[in-house]
C-alpha cells in the first residue's frame, strides 16, 4: 500500500535530544521504542526510510572547544555518539519487525558496516531501513550536513527533519514566546533571515539538490506518520 504516501523515499534525521525522552542525557528506551515504532509503520506504508541520527544527547565537539579542549577530538567523540545512538535504533527497528542495518561513514567494521552509497542505495532498494551513523565522517560538521549529504546521494524525496519544536519559527521558540511560526520557507529565506533551526550548510545542500525539508515535532506521537501522508503540523522549505 504506497498509495496514500506524499513521499516514496525519505531521510529522517532525528536529533540526539530527540532520543533523551524527558532525560536530561543518554537514551530513553522507551521513547526509541516509540520513535522505531513509527518508522517501522512509515515502512509498512510503503516508505523506504534512511535515518540520520545526532549525537548532541550525549556528546557535541563544540562543547570540549568551548572549555579549551581540541574541537577536532570532540568532534570525533560526537561521530562516535551518534553511532551509539544508531545502533540502539536499529536495535529497536528490529525488535518492531523492521530489516535495520547500520552503516557508518566511520568505520567501526567489528560493530557495523562501512557507508558505501551502492550498498546503502541496494539495501534501501530491498525495503531496508538504513541507519546512516558517523555524520558527514569528517569534523566541523554536523548530523543536519550529514543528513542533507545522504539525502542527495540517496535520491530521498524529502529530507524530515524530527526535532523538538514542530517547525521553524521566525526566533527560536524556546526562547522568545513571541515567535511566529511558518507554514512554507524558501531556503533563501532561511538563510537570510538566520533562522537557526538547521545550519546553513544542511539547508544549502538541500536547497542545491532540490529536496524539500520537512520540519516537525517528533516528541508528537504519531507525527511522523502524518508527515508521510502529508498531514499534520510542519513547515516545508522549499523552493
Ligand atoms: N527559528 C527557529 N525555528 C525553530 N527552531 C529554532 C529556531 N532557532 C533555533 N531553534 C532551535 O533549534 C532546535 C532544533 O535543532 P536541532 O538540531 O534539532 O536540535 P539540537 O541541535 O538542539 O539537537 C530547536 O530545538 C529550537 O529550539
Ligand atoms: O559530520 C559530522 C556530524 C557530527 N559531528 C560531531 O557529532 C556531534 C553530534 O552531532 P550533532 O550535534 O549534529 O547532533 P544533534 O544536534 O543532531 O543531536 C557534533 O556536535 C559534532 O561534534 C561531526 O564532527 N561531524
Amino acid at each position: 500500500m504506497t498509495s496514500k504516501l506524499r513521499w516514496r523515499r525519505v531521510l529522517v534525521k532525528l536529533s540526539g535530544e530527540a532520543l533523551m525522552g524527558s532525560q536530561d542525557f543518554g537514551i530513553d528506551p522507551e521513547t526509541v521504542d516509540r520513535v522505531a515504532k513509527e518508522i517501522a509503520e512509515a515502512v509498512r506504508l510503503g516508505a523506504q526510510v534512511g535515518v540520520v541520527v545526532g549525537g548532541g544527547n550525549i556528546f557535541r565537539g563544540v562543547a570540549v572547544a568551548a572549555k579549551g579542549g581540541n574541537r577536532v577530538t570532540g568532534d570525533h567523540l560526537g561521530m562516535l555518539a551518534t553511532v551509539m545512538n544508531s545502533l540502539t535504533l536499529a536495535d529497536a527497528l528490529r525488535r518492531f519487525g523492521v530489516q535495520a542495518r547500520v552503516l557508518s561513514a566511520v568505520p567501526v567494521p567489528s560493530i557495523c558496516e562501512t557507508f558505501t552509497q551502492r550498498g546503502a542505495d541496494r539495501y534501501m532498494e530491498d525495503g531496508d531501513v538504513i541507519v546512516f551513523a558517523g555524520g558527514t565522517g569528517n569534523p566541523f560538521f554536523t548530523t543536519d550536513s550529514g543528513a542533507a549529504l545522504r539525502a542527495a546521494e540517496m535520491r530521498c524525496d524529502a529530507f524530515l527533519k524530527g526535532t523538538s519544536v514542530d517547525g521553524v519559527y521566525s526566533d527560536d521558540p524556546k526562547t522568545n514566546a513571541d515567535a511566529e511560526r511558518y507554514e512554507t520557507l524558501t531556503p533563501q529565506e532561511v538563510l537570510e533571515r538566520d533562522l537557526k533551526v538547521m545550519d546553513a550548510t544542511a539547508i544549502a545542500l538541500a536547497r542545491d539538490n532540490a529536496i524539500p525539508v520537512i520540519v516537525f515535532s517528533i516528541r508528537t506521537p504519531g507525527a511522523l506518520v502524518d508527515v508521510m501522508n502529508g498531514e499534520g503540523r510542519y513547515t516545508v522549505i522549499e523552493g
